[in-house]
C-alpha cells in the first residue's frame, strides 16, 4: 500500500551514498548529520546516489508539488504521505525504465523501487552462476512472480532490464485487475502474463501448466502473521521515520482491502514453508525457486526446511539497501550439470 512505513523507511534510505564529510559552515553545523549508509546497492542497479530531482520533475512534473526539503537540507517527499510515495514512484519508473503508465488503487502496497531492483538483479546474477557468468536475457527466459500484487513492480523490472518474460500470480482480484491495467497500458501483454491462483492456501499447486517451464520463480511474500501484527509493525517503522522530525503527521492505516498483502496465516514462515513443498510438486517445471525472507531471525528454520526438502542446492543470498538489510533463499531440484544443460537447450532453441 502506498506508504507502507517499512517500505517507506526502506526508500528514504537507500539512494543515498555513504556520508560523505560535511563543510563546516555555521548551516552545516546547524543540520542533523544524514545517517551514514550501511551498505551499497547492486552495481547494476540504476538508483545509485541521490535522487535527481530537477531530472525527475522534468519527466514527471506532477511530482514538484510533493518536492520538501528534508531535515539534512536536501530534497525529497514526505514518505508518510501515500499520495507523494505514489507520484515519486511513477516518476522513476518512467525516467529509468520507460514505464509510462503506472497507478495502483488506494490502500495498495506502493514499493522501493530501489530494493525490488536490487533483488531483480541479484536473481540475475544466480541465472548467470549457471551460465558461465553470463546474464542468459530476452523473452525465452520465463520468470514467475509469486504474488505480483497491484503494482506488479517485479516484472516490470525485470521485462526492463533483461527482457525476460513473466507470469504473475495473485489472489486479490482488485490487485491482479490493477496490475492487468498497467500491463496494457505499457503494451506490454507478450511479456507479462497475470492468472490468480484460485486457492490462497496454495502456491504453485493448481497455478502452473504441466508443459510450462520456468527459469526462476520470485517471491516477496505477505511476512506479518495478522492483521494487527501488521499494523504494530507498520507504526513501529512509522514511529522510527517520525523521529526524524518530530511534527510530521503519521498516516492513518486501514488494511481492509488490501490485508492480504502484508499478512497470511502463520507469516513468512508459513508461507515459505508452503512455497518449499509445494515447490517439489513443480520440481522439474522451475529451475530455481527463491523467497525474500524479511525477518533474519526466520532464515534458520527455513534453511533446516529447505535442506530437509530433498532440493539438490539451497543457497542465501544477503542484499543491502542503505540501512535495511534483506535476503532471499534459493533452491533447485537440479544439479549444476542439469542446469547448465537447461540454458544450454534454451540457448540452441533461441539459435
Ligand atoms: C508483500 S505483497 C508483494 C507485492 C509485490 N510483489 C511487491 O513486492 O510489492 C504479497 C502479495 O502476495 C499475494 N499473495 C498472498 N498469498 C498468495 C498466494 N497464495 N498466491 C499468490 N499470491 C499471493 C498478496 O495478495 C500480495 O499481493
Amino acid at each position: 500500500m502506498p506508504g507502507f512505513p517499512s517500505d517507506a523507511a526502506a526508500m528514504s534510505q537507500p539512494p543515498k551514498r555513504p556520508a560523505r564529510p560535511r563543510p563546516k559552515t555555521a548551516a552545516a553545523a546547524a543540520q542533523p548529520r544524514a545517517p551514514a549508509s550501511k551498505g551499497e546497492l547492486h552495481p547494476r542497479n540504476r538508483h545509485q546516489g541521490r535522487y535527481d530531482f530537477p531530472a525527475l520533475i522534468a519527466g514527471s512534473p506532477e511530482l514538484a508539488q510533493f518536492v520538501v526539503i528534508n531535515p539534512y537540507g536536501k530534497e525529497s517527499i514526505d514518505f508518510a504521505n501515500p499520495e507523494a510515495v505514489k507520484v515519486f514512484n511513477r516518476a522513476l519508473l518512467k525516467q529509468f525504465y520507460g514505464i509510462e503508465h503506472w497507478d495502483i488503487p488506494p490502500g495498495y502496497l506502493c514499493p522501493p523501487i530501489p530494493g525490488r531492483a536490487d533483488y531483480i538483479h541479484a536473481l540475475a546474477d544466480l541465472l548467470a552462476t549457471d551460465c558461465g557468468g553470463e546474464i542468459p536475457r530476452g523473452a525465452q527466459v520465463r520468470v514467475l512472480d509469486v504474488g505480483s500484487g497491484a503494482n506488479c513492480i517485479y516484472p516490470l523490472l525485470g521485462q526492463r532490464e533483461y527482457g525476460w518474460r513473466f507470469l504473475g500470480s495473485e489472489i486479490d482480484a482488485t490487485a491482479l485487475a490493477a496490475a492487468r491495467t498497467i500491463v496494457q497500458a505499457n503494451g506490454l501483454q507478450r511479456a507479462i502474463e497475470l492468472r490468480q491462483q484460485i486457492d490462497a492456501k496454495h502456491i504453485f499447486h493448481g497455478l502452473l501448466q504441466a508443459e510450462e517451464r520456468f527459469d526462476l520463480s520470485l517471491c516477496n511474500p505477505p511476512f506479518h502473521s495478522s492483521a494487527e501484527e501488521a499494523t504494530q509493525g507498520s507504526q513501529r517503522k512509522w514511529k522510527n521515520l517520525g523521529k526524524l522530525d518530530p511534527k510530521r503527521k503519521l498516516p492513518l492505516l486501514n488494511f481492509g482491502g488490501q490485508s492480504s498483502e502484508l499478512w497470511c496465516e502463520g507469516g513468512e514462515i508459513a508461507f515459505i514453508r508452503r512455497m518449499i513443498t509445494e515447490s517439489r510438486e513443480v520440481a522439474q517445471q522451475v529451475l530455481w525457486f527463491t523467497s525474500l525472507v524479511s525477518k533474519g531471525g526466520n532464515l534458520e528454520q527455513i534453511e533446516r526446511a529447505l535442506h530437509k526438502s530433498g532440493a539438490a542446492e539451497v543457497r542465501t543470498v544477503s542484499m543491502s539497501q542503505g540501512q535495511k538489510q534483506s535476503r532471499f533463499v534459493a533452491w533447485s531440484f537440479h544439479s549444476a550439470e542439469q542446469r547448465a544443460a537447461w540454458h544450454q537447450r534454451r540457448g540452441a532453441a533461441q539459435d
